[in-house]
C-alpha cells in the first residue's frame, strides 16, 4: 500500500503489530525517512495500537526536532530515537526502521550467553537476503543498557567493524530492530524475524535445537 503521508503506513503497521502482541501498551517504535533526509518517528509513550497523525515527531538531519511545537503538543521523540539515528547513519540506503517487543524475541535472546544468536537454516532467511545452501547466519545481540545512547554507541562500534549479515539486531531481554529501504520491506523483515524466533521457541519446546545445528551433532 502506498500512502500519501508515510505516517499513515506506520499507523496501520503499528496497529497490526499491536494485534500480533508485538507492540503491546506503548512498546516499540517505528520511523520512516522523508525525501529531505528528516524522519518521522513515533512519539514516546504512545499506545501503539491507536496512533494518530499527531503521535509522531519529526527529526531533522542535524538531529534537532521541532521543539516548540513538540512542547506545545506534549510530544517527546521516542526514547529509542538514538538507535534509529545510528542505523540511518550506518545504512544510508535505509528508509525505515522498526522496533518491536515480542515474547519470542526475548526468549531467544537468552538462548545464548554470547553476543550473537545462530539462526536455523530456514527458507525464510531468503526474505532477509541470505541466499546460501546451508546458511550459517547469526543475528547480533546487544546488551540492554538503561541509557539508550549507550546501546546506540555499541551498535555503531560493532557494525563499523563487523558488517551485519541481515538487516536486524536483537537487544537482550528487550526486542528486535530492523532497517530497510522501504516501510513495506521493514514490515516484512519484522514478520520474517518473528517467524524465525517463533520457530526457534517451538523447536526448543519440542526438545530440539532451534538454531543452525542439525540433529546429528
Ligand atoms: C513498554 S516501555 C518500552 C520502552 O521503554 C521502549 O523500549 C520502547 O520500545 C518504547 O519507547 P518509546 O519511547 O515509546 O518509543
Ligand atoms: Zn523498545
Amino acid at each position: 500500500m502506498n500512502y500519501l503521508d508515510p505516517r499513515l503506513e506506520l499507523i496501520a503497521t503499528a496497529r497490526q503489530f499491536y494485534q500480533q502482541g508485538w507492540m503491546v501498551g506503548t512498546a516499540g517504535n517505528l520511523s520512516v525517512v522523508l525525501p529531505d533526509g528528516s524522519f518521522w518517528i513515533t512519539a514516546s509513550g504512545r499506545s501503539k495500537g491507536e496512533l494518530s497523525l499527531s503521535d509522531f515527531v519529526r527529526i531533522y538531519p542535524d538531529g534537532k526536532d521541532d521543539s516548540s511545537n513538540n512542547l506545545k503538543n506534549n510530544l517527546k521523540p521516542s526514547a529509542e530515537t538514538a538507535i534509529h539515528q545510528v542505523l540511518y547513519t550506518l545504512f544510508p540506503e535505509a528508509n525505515a526502521c522498526y522496533h518491536v517487543h515480542s515474547v519470542e524475541a526475548n526468549l531467544v535472546s537468552r538462548f545464548v550467553t554470547g553476543d550473537s544468536l545462530p539462526l536455523p537454516p530456514l527458507e525464510m532467511l531468503k526474505g532477509l537476503g541470505i541466499y546460501q545452501e546451508n546458511p550459517n547466519c547469526q543475528i547480533p545481540i546487544f546488551a540492554n543498557h538503561l541509557q539508550v545512547p549507550k546501546i546506540a554507541a555499541d551498535i555503531k562500534e560493532r557494525f563499523t567493524i563487523t558488517p551485519a549479515q541481515i538487516p536486524a539486531l536483537l537487544i537482550r531481554d528487550h526486542g528486535v530492530t530492523v532497517w530497510a529501504s522501504s516501510p513495506e520491506s521493514a514490515r516484512n523483515y519484522i514478520e520474517l524475524v518473528e517467524y524465525i524466533f517463533r520457530y526457534m521457541v517451538a523447536a526448543w519446546a519440542l526438545g530440539r535445537r532451534g538454531d543452525a545445528g542439525n540433529d546429528n551433532d
